[in-house]
């Protein structure tokens, strides 16, 4: 399914994943290995059109034209924490990729997103960037690793997320119009605490049992 530039992943192992990852007490180990799952599944997905070159091979039998992945290497780039779940699964697929990570958090009070680390490759024009983060909320965070991965000169990003809020889209959308959007699913809404309702909680803490 696509909205305007945003692509819910609706394969059912990815929807069935996710429904358990929803569920209250699903434990901390779980919870991370299906993010790590549904990161393969959403990598799959966001690098369904990466450009092809045909290279010259030789099998066993007679040399062919093979196709290969064309141009340079991919940025892998997690918001931190929680982005990092899907670092694994994403890294089972391509695991050349190189890795930016961007480390923000949301301050709880005025849920503007605060900028503590980032460190990615030195020049990012020539390279497909996929940003992830499995929450899409008021999109403060993912519009601020976007901006960080333009700086280095990133002009072909990708966002992967989990769950995605409307408000957090058309926020995204209105700063980073050329970027698209794969996710799992697009909820109702945010809540006065700027949560995704009906949500999952707060996936850095379910991750990594903060809480
Ligand atoms: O769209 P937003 O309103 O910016 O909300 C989403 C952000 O909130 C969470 O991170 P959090 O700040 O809790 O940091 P953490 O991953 O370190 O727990 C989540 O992982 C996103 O990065
Ligand atoms: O619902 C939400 C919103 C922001 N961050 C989370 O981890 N969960
Ligand atoms: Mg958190």
């Amino acid at each position: 399914m696509s909205i305007s530039n945003v692509n819910v992943v609706v394969h059912p192992l990815v929807q069935h994943k996710l429904s358990l990852m929803r569920e209250k007490d699903r434990s901390t180990k779980s919870f991370r290995e299906i993010l790590n799952e549904i990161g393969m599944l959403l990598g799959y997905e966001v690098t369904r059109d990466l450009p092809l070159e045909l290279v010259e091979i030789e099998t066993p039998i007679a040399a062919m034209q093979a196709p290969k992945i064309a141009g340079k290497k991919l940025t892998l780039a997690p918001i931190l924490r929680a982005g990092v779940g899907f670092l694994d699964g994403m890294l089972a697929l391509m695991p050349s990729a190189r890795i930016a990570h961007i480390g923000l958090y949301r301050d709880p009070e005025t849920l503007q997103a605060v900028e503590y680390y980032f460190k990615a490759p030195q020049d990012l024009s020539d390279r497909t960037v996929i940003l992830m983060d499995p929450m899409l909320a008021t999109g403060n965070s993912a519009c601020a690793g976007a901006s960080l991965l333009k700086a280095r000169g990133a002009r072909d990003i990708r966002f992967v997320c989990l769950l995605a809020a409307p408000e957090g889209i058309a926020k995204f959308q209105s700063e980073h119009p050329d970027v698209p959007i794969w996710t799992a699913a697009i909820d109702e809404r945010l809540n006065d605490h700027g949560y995704i309702v009906p949500g999952l909680g707060d996936a850095g803490d379910r991750m990594f049992g903060t809480k």
